[in-house]
């Protein structure tokens, strides 16, 4: 029996995400043997940055892909948000399954709902898409930078940095935290979610028959074509982790319901268009064309330059 070693990031959270992926295979009867092989990537060694002053697409995936030319792993399962719109020739996304609660989670001290905080509140977040959105809903907040697994940044709001903090409600669902440790699942009106938030992407080779055609049993088609149009709007807008961005696609009877948002760090511009279409691809492309259109490309790379700048 061929023996698949599978590729993982080192954190609580990717090895969980693999070895769930991993089980689920297996469900299918999936003919192979399994071995998970742990890899430290760059956005793992950095810990101390601010993640969209690092700059570099793809932090968490380079050395993965590394291990993918050079055989060393066969795939590797990863966040659809932490990777670049654009894979590198000879690798493809062999696998979608089925997307989990796609929400930011808002968790606060006392358990106090993210509209009733207290004026001038501390909001920990480290991602510019989610205090864009948070401060255009509440200017008064206060916005405090936050790195660190899901654990380090619970203790730090239990420790009283903050007030309140954000996460992806994928990922304590999938780390098995229950409900009640959230406070609110915020609407996806309120916070538009990132590109990929909840969906994960399995990455092989793509002259690897044998295994494509294993995994292709575990995509979901449902979570394929919006990954794909979110997917197709961030690589239009040349967007990534380091600029406020978010697009937010639903699935439903054949079509394709397509948000995407641009804003500045500050929240002082906001460009938020919706569209509808059959085609994965053309949704994500048409709302790109229309944020463009407004002036959210330049918008984007002035951000990615100040970015660089500072
Ligand atoms: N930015 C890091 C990251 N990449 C994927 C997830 C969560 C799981 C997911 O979105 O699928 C997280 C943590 C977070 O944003 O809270």
């Amino acid at each position: 029996m061929r023996k698949i070693i599978v590729g993982s990031r080192r954190s609580k959270l990717a090895l969980t995400q693999t070895n769930w992926f991993i089980e689920e295979l297996k469900k299918t009867g999936a003919p192979f043997e399994f071995e998970v092989k742990e890899i430290v990537t760059k956005g793992d060694r950095i810990l101390d940055v601010q993640l969209s002053k690092v700059g570099g697409k793809g932090l968490f995936v380079k050395e993965i892909e590394q291990a993918l030319f050079d055989q060393e792993i066969d795939f590797a399962v990863h966040s659809m948000k932490d990777m670049p719109a654009v894979l590198p020739e000879g690798l493809v996304i062999g696998c979608i399954p089925k997307r989990e609660d796609a929400r930011d989670a808002f968790i606060s001290k006392n358990h106090v709902k993210f509209m009733d905080l207290p004026a001038g509140a501390v909001v920990g977040t480290s991602s510019l898409r989610r205090s864009a959105q948070l401060l255009k809903a509440r200017p008064d907040l206060t916005i405090k930078w936050i790195r660190g697994n899901v654990d380090t940044r619970l203790a730090k709001l239990e420790a009283g940095e903050y007030d309140a903090i954000i996460l992806a409600a994928a990922g304590l669902k999938r780390l098995g935290w229950s409900d009640d440790v959230v406070t609110e699942y915020l609407s996806t009106d309120l916070c538009v979610p990132a590109v990929g938030q909840g969906s994960l992407g399995i990455e092989c080779r793509a002259d690897d028959a044998e295994l494509l055609a294993a995994l292709a049993k575990m995509t979901d088609q449902a979570t394929w074509e919006t990954a794909h149009a979110e997917r197709a709007f961030l690589a239009a807008m040349d967007g990534g982790c380091q600029v406020p961005i978010a697009g937010y696609a639903t699935y439903e009877a054949g079509q394709l319901h397509f948000e995407g948002l641009v804003a500045a760090p500050d929240a002082s511009v906001f460009y938020h268009e919706k569209a509808t279409h059959t085609d994965a691809k053309t949704v994500g492309e048409v709302v790109a064309k229309q944020l463009t259109e407004q002036g959210a490309y330049e918008l984007i790379q002035k951000v990615k330059a100040e970015q660089n700048e500072q």
